[in-house]
């Protein structure tokens, strides 16, 4: 079970640093014994970013978030987190929250009872301490639970429990580690819009490690794609599908006499394109590149399909998603 808290320092602000980036980390690596399990990681993450950690099964995302939330030792490299250098992890425990993979709960409190030991833990006074928990219960949906047994929560209401907890001290940079891990759609929908309404409300960064590419379409700024240890993409959405070069697929729909004049024109343009496979003798798959806006790479087939005299009935691109370029660039690694 992780349990972080800042030892008897003070809730975090005031004296903490609020300029400079949310995160920095340098050659950052760590190793369990043979196995390089985060290797050489680069990052520089602005505040209030919410940033989408992924990779397949084993890249390293635990282990990155366990070292930048000072659970782990890094064995080579250094890091900041909101300013505060790794060498003071006392001060970093202070400015981050953390949901953890595997988060335990002690079932026989109440979920106030939990909150408010939490931040007793951070140095806030037994009453406020109090109140901060039934602020923070209101926050994620919890506040009828108040005084329910932890035990008695759905899996969904632990997990928003657990983020009520990674804020009890204001944290600048919250970790949350598949936060959605074993939630229904219902659920996972709830705790993602609670992290969007955290990072909008207390302008927080949030690194959230998940599985679930749709997850970070929908609500993350940045992408970072970690792979055998190592960041394999990093950037905006739109910069990390287009940097991947993941081809798109164009369906073209022609007459069917015409089908064979589309593909040897297509050819003749250097586009790939095949006989689409649902048995409509229009139908014609071809292969747009990666790398050119599909737009243009549409446009110069049609015009060639065009000047060559083959009517087209119908064009549709797919592909260029996040996931054509997560399994491009991970290309099917991970542990499994
Ligand atoms: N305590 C440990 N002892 C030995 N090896 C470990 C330990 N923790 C992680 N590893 C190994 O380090 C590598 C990175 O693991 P890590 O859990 O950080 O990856 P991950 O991206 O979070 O994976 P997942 O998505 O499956 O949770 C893996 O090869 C894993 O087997």
């Amino acid at each position: 079970m992780d349990v972080i808290t800042g030892g008897t320092g003070q809730v975090a602000g005031g004296t903490r640093p609020q300029t400079g980036p949310a995160l920095e980390t340098h050659g950052l690596t760590r190793s369990y014994g043979a196995r390089v399990a985060v290797d050489s990681v680069e990052l520089l993450v602005e505040r209030g970013v919410v940033l989408g950690l992924l990779g397949p099964n084993g890249a390293g995302k635990t282990t990155l978030i366990r070292m930048l939330s000072t659970v782990l030792r890094c064995d080579a490299g250094s890091f900041r987190v909101a300013g505060v250098a790794h060498t003071d992890p006392v001060r970093i425990r202070r400015a981050v929250g953390v949901l953890p993979e595997s988060a335990g709960y002690p079932r026989g409190q109440t979920c106030e009872e939990w909150l408010t030991l939490h931040a007793r833990l951070f140095g806030v006074r037994r009453r406020d301490a109090r109140a901060l928990a039934a602020r923070l219960l209101g926050e994620v949906g919890l506040e009828d639970r108040r005084r329910s047994l932890i035990a008695g929560l759905s899996r969904g209401m632990r997990q928003r429990l657990g983020i009520a907890r990674a804020l009890v001290n204001d944290p600048e940079v919250v970790f949350l580690d598949e936060p959605t891990l074993g939630l229904d759609p219902f659920g996972q929908r709830q705790v993602l819009d609670l992290v969007t309404r955290i990072a909008r409300e207390h302008g927080v960064t949030v690194v959230l490690s998940t599985h679930v590419l749709d997850e970070v379409e929908q609500i993350c700024d940045r992408v970072v794609i970690l792979n055998r240890g190592r960041v394999v993409a990093d950037g905006t959405m739109a910069e990390v599908v287009r940097r991947a070069a993941a081809p798109r697929e164009g369906r073209l729909e022609v007459p069917a006499d015409h089908r064979a004049r589309a593909l040897d024109t297509l050819a003749a343009h250097h586009v790939p394109a095949e006989p689409g496979a649902n048995g409509h003798l229009g139908m014609v798959r071809l292969e747009l590149p990666g790398d050119v806006a599909p737009e243009d790479s549409s446009a110069a087939a049609l015009r060639c399909l065009l000047d060559a005299g083959v009517p087209v009935l119908g064009f549709s691109v797919e592909g260029g998603r996040l996931s054509d370029a997560f399994l491009r660039v991970t290309r099917g690694d991970g542990d499994e």
